[in-house]
């Protein structure tokens, strides 16, 4: 609840895949006076990213795929790497992120520690993500992963360690939010012992 914003109406302007809305509502401003604001909100509900990790190697997991946005703002083949990610389909998002781990990198994993949440564009889209770290092993492969075919993913996995990884935000090859945030982390807290 906001004092400040009053007389919220919403218009939904598409509601194909996900839904935009156009927002308009007044809003008090510092001086006291009220203006009349609108906006606009994508909404394509939340989301979860896990970083998976292995201390012994040093190494973590990451994914590659086509991501059409960036492909469309300069991103000259559209390939991104990311952490794993998924849209939160319940409202439980441990679950949710252990079972898109498994669909999108084969590894089941056990034991997850949530780290963080994070709104990621919050000037037009609703998302928050639930952001985790897991430990995982070879023992723990049960599929080559790769995403789910009839979602039409295609989704190759990639072991690097956390130390080219960290490189490799540096050169411009890992350029997603997540991912640098979830590495930074890893980094800064030490994950690797
Ligand atoms: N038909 C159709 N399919 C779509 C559309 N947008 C996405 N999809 C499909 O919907 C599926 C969603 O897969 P998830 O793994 O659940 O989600 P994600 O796309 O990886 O999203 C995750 O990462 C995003 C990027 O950081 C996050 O924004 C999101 O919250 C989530 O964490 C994918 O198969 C994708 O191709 C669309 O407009 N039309
Ligand atoms: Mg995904």
């Amino acid at each position: 609840m906001n004092n400040r914003v009053k007389e919220l109406s919403t218009e939904i302007l598409s509601d194909n895949w996900s839904i935009l809305k156009k927002a308009i509502y007044q809003y008090q401003q510092n001086d006291g006076r009220w203006q009349t604001h609108v906006r606009e909100a994508y909404d394509r509900g939340n989301g979860v990213a896990m970083l998976l990790y292995n201390k012994e190697q040093g190494t973590v997991i990451l994914t590659r795929q086509f991501r059409l946005p960036t492909y469309v703002n300069g991103n000259e083949d559209g390939m991104l790497i990311e952490v794993c990610a998924g849209k939160l389909d319940s409202n439980n998002p441990e679950e949710c992120a252990k079972r898109e781990v498994e669909e999108e990198t084969g590894f089941k994993i056990t034991h997850i520690q949530k780290v963080m949440e994070a709104y990621t564009s919050p000037g037009s889209v609703t998302e928050m993500l639930y952001l985790f770290v897991a430990e995982y092993n070879a023992g723990m492969k049960v599929h080559a992963g790769g995403g789910v075919a009839h979602e039409q993913e295609e989704i190759e996995v990639l072991e690097v360690t956390l130390e080219q990884a960290m490189e490799m935000i540096v050169t411009g090859e890992i350029k997603d939010a997540k991912t640098i945030m979830l590495l930074q982390y890893a980094k800064l807290n030490q994950l690797m012992g």
